[in-house]
């Protein structure tokens, strides 16, 4: 992890009840067996609840209430591949160059996306790559709705990885999981070692979507998140006479108006 000096990297598995970067919606992830959800009526004081036990503090005055809803993402691929720095640029556009620090156990965002006019909140959780630390983020697999697993364009052993990756998702996410295959760094076309052509074919043999992205440039970074919020939001909130939301579809789209328009 070299692009996240505002992530915390500092721990292994993360304290029950704490949240680690003082956002209201920061609450940890669940641990693998603890997680509490507070319901109740709209006003009741669920969101003070919470920022009493998170904050130690009582937010007084307009009370706003909490809308939309919220998905866990995880971020999956071997060490160095850029989940960290894929994540910095979605959460707050930037890319952190510099000496490579490799992220430790497991650390997480949120950020809130606007899908047909709802808020959804992805909580997005960063593991690490090594090996060493594949026992703790086993663990969390099966509470992540959607994996986003990453190769490097420019190593071929992270992409000759991903099908070992795939044999372990199999075994321990959820099975309905939303999984994406991501080549990162393309910006780097001259120490290009794998083929844009093998990653679709990988992809299409798993029957996942798959896009090139660079968290250096920002390249299709944002598309590659706002897929998977659209696909987990029509799951959940799709009435059985609408159409099924076709994520294949849906990229192919937004990469042709990227084309014409020169968009991100
Ligand atoms: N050129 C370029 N470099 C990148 C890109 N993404 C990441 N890097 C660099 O690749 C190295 C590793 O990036 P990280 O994001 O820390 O990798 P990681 O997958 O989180 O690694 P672990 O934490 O060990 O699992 C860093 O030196 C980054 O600056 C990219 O899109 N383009």
């Amino acid at each position: 992890m070299s692009c996240g000096h505002n992530l915390n990297k500092d721990h292994v598995t993360l304290p029950p009840g704490r949240g680690q970067h003082g956002f209201i919606e920061s609450f940890p992830p669940p641990s693998p067996s603890l997680q509490t959800i507070l319901v109740g009526d709209s006003g009741v004081g669920k969101t003070s609840l919470l920022v009493q036990y998170d904050q130690g503090k009582f937010l007084p005055g307009s009370f706003t209430a909490t809308v939309g809803i919220g998905f866990t993402v995880m971020l999956l691929g071997d060490s160095s591949v850029g989940k960290t720095c894929l994540l910095v640029r979605f959460k707050d556009g930037a890319f952190l160059g510099g000496n490579f620090i490799a992220t430790v156990g497991i650390d997480f965002r949120n950020k809130v996306v606007d899908v047909d006019n709802l808020k959804v909140k992805l909580q997005i959780w960063d593991t690490a790559g090594q090996e060493r630390f594949r026992s703790v983020t086993h663990a969390y697999y099966r509470d992540a709705q959607a994996l986003l697993l990453l190769y490097d364009i420019t190593s071929k052993t992270s992409f000759d990885n991903i099908r070992a990756w795939l044999t372990e998702i199999h075994e321990y996410a959820q099975k309905e999981v939303v999984i994406m295959l991501l080549g990162n760094k393309s910006d780097m076309a001259a120490e290009r070692a794998v083929k844009t052509e093998e990653g679709e074919k990988l992809a299409k043999e798993y029957g996942v979507p798959f896009m090139e992205t660079s968290a250096k440039t920002g390249v299709n970074v944002e598309l590659a998140f706002l897929a998977i919020a659209k696909e987990l939001k029509h799951r959940t909130t799709q009435q059985p006479n609408e159409p099924k939301f076709q994520i294949h579809d849906y990229i192919e789209s937004q990469r042709q108006k990227t084309a014409c328009c020169g968009l991100k």
